[in-house]
């Protein structure tokens, strides 16, 4: 049922279950991406109420595009990203309008297509430097060791070789910290929680005070040395603006470094600890898999021109992020009150979007619950939406960085171990900043033994 050709002054359909004053906010708290599942049948538009607070939940995918994309000048990002901003400061994720519109034109070139091949060569080395420290027979908790392993790519392909082992460390140790505490204060009540001395909220300050701290001095040894290291920071250094010709400021630059280091790692993380749950529960399809990189490779390294000859590792891929899209809520908000698929909406009103429930519409994907990475590759028929990196002017500006990593990460470790299951346990979603499985243990057996 659609609400797509109603009046413009037509209701619009509240998610049922509703309690006086407290809304939606039970199952939203306790299952949010079950509730938005729930509610995709209801209509295009439906209503979910938090507390006080009315959320437009946007369930067509024209309707998505139209706000996201066609008419996204119309739109601000909103409250969620609002709320990160005290945190995070000035980088993409929090700016909107001409301001975003600026930095992204300043940013972008680090992501061309010619660094991503230097960056590719920095994400297999690490891989292939992590996986090789494995013990054969060993239970490895998977969702620790896919975060060491991508937080170290980022921030090597971030500074360059300039990071020593204790920064690295650093960045491991404190950059968790910091961003469970961001996700808890995006959603808290009342921001004087946050500055009570308890022990969570001085961890949280001191997480924050020293990634920055970190963060500032690898800003100015760049500024101070700032020739091409090859690494992302230089390219934003080096950076100037078309019309003023001024570079990027110390506290921009450190914003942007932030924005990436929150933005870049945990996303990739836990697809890969997806991914690797996936492989392990799909013999079929790790077979399919390795066969595919044993042809391809035969043993040796992967680079980047090799990721466009690996189709079936691409799909497996792209099924993880289907399945799993880490992304899981992403807001909006109209400038003015606006009318959106014939139903009138207020000024301010807040929109959501759940990239992950709408990988899971059976209206859109057959048996969309089933992990089949062939149905990327059948073809034939034109695909279904596909926005775990959402679309528009703001969409993830890591997309084909992410893209590469999985793909350079998964050639390089699945080459060489299998990781197969120590229990029939499945991990359970939990919904925080990004869609994660809440455990993951398996046995790593070498594949050549
Ligand atoms: C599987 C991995 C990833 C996923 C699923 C993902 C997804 C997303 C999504 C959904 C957004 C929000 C878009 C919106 O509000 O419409 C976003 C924004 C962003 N992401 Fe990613 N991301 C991933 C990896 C990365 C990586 C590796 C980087 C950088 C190294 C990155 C950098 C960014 C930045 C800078 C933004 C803000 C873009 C802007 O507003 O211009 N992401 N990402």
């Amino acid at each position: 049922m659609t609400v797509s050709a109603t009046a413009p002054t037509a209701p619009v359909p509240t998610a049922p279950g509703r309690l006086p004053l407290l809304g939606h906010a039970v199952p939203l708290l306790r299952n949010p991406v079950q509730l938005l599942q729930s509610i995709r049948p209801i209509g295009d538009i439906v209503r979910i109420r938090i507390g006080p607070l009315d959320v437009y939940v946007l369930n067509s995918p024209d309707l998505v595009h139209q706000v996201f994309a066609s008419e996204a000048a119309t739109y601000r990002k909103g409250r969620f990203y609002e709320k990160f901003r005290p945190y995070q400061g000035n980088g993409l994720f929090t700016t909107d309008g001409d301001e975003h519109q600026r930095q992204r034109r300043l940013v972008l070139p680090a992501f061309h297509r010619e660094r991503l091949r230097t960056y590719t060569d920095v994400m297999r080395q690490v891989a292939a430097d992590h996986c090789a420290d494995w013990t054969p027979g060993a239970a490895l908790d998977i969702c620790a060791e896919m975060y060491a392993l991508t937080s170290e790519v980022v921030a090597k392909v971030l500074f360059g070789g300039g990071l020593d082992r204790e920064q690295v460390a650093g960045i491991q140790a404190w950059l968790p910290v910091f961003i469970q505490g961001m996700g808890r204060r995006v959603v808290s009540p009342a921001a004087w929680l946050d500055r009570l001395p308890t022990p969570g909220n001085r961890r949280f300050d001191t997480a924050q005070r020293r990634l920055r701290g970190l963060v500032d001095d690898l800003v100015e040894a760049h500024r101070r040395d700032s020739g091409d290291r090859g690494d992302l920071l230089s390219m934003l250094v080096a950076a100037r603006d078309p019309d003023t010709g001024e570079p990027m400021s110390p506290a921009r630059l450190r914003d942007e470094a932030m924005t990436f280091l929150t933005a870049g790692i945990e996303t990739v993380s836990t697809t890969l600890t997806w991914l690797y749950h996936e492989l392990a529960t799909h013999p079929e399809v790790e077979k399919r898999l390795t066969t595919e990189l044993d042809e391809e490779l035969g043993g040796r390294p992967v680079t980047f021109d090799d990721l466009a000859g690996l189709p079936y590792t691409r799909s497996v891929v792209r099924e993880t992020l289907r399945l799993h899209s880490p992304a899981w809520m992403l807001m909006r908000r109209p400038a003015g009150p606006t009318t959106l698929g014939g139903v009138a909406l207020p000024a301010g009103a807040e929109l959501l979007f759940s990239p992950a429930t709408l990988h899971r519409d059976p209206a859109l994907y057959p048996r969309p619950l089933e992990f089949r990475p062939e149905r990327w590759l059948d073809g034939d028929t034109a695909p279904p939406p596909f926005l775990p990196f959402s679309t528009g002017p703001y969409k993830c500006l890591g997309d084909h960085f992410a893209l590469t990593e999985l793909a350079a990460t998964v050639a390089t470790v699945t080459a060489r171990w299998r990781l197969v299951p120590v229990s029939s346990r499945a991990p359970r979603e939990v919904a925080g900043a990004a869609l994660s499985p809440d455990r993951l243990v398996l046995t790593a057996r070498r594949r050549d033994a």
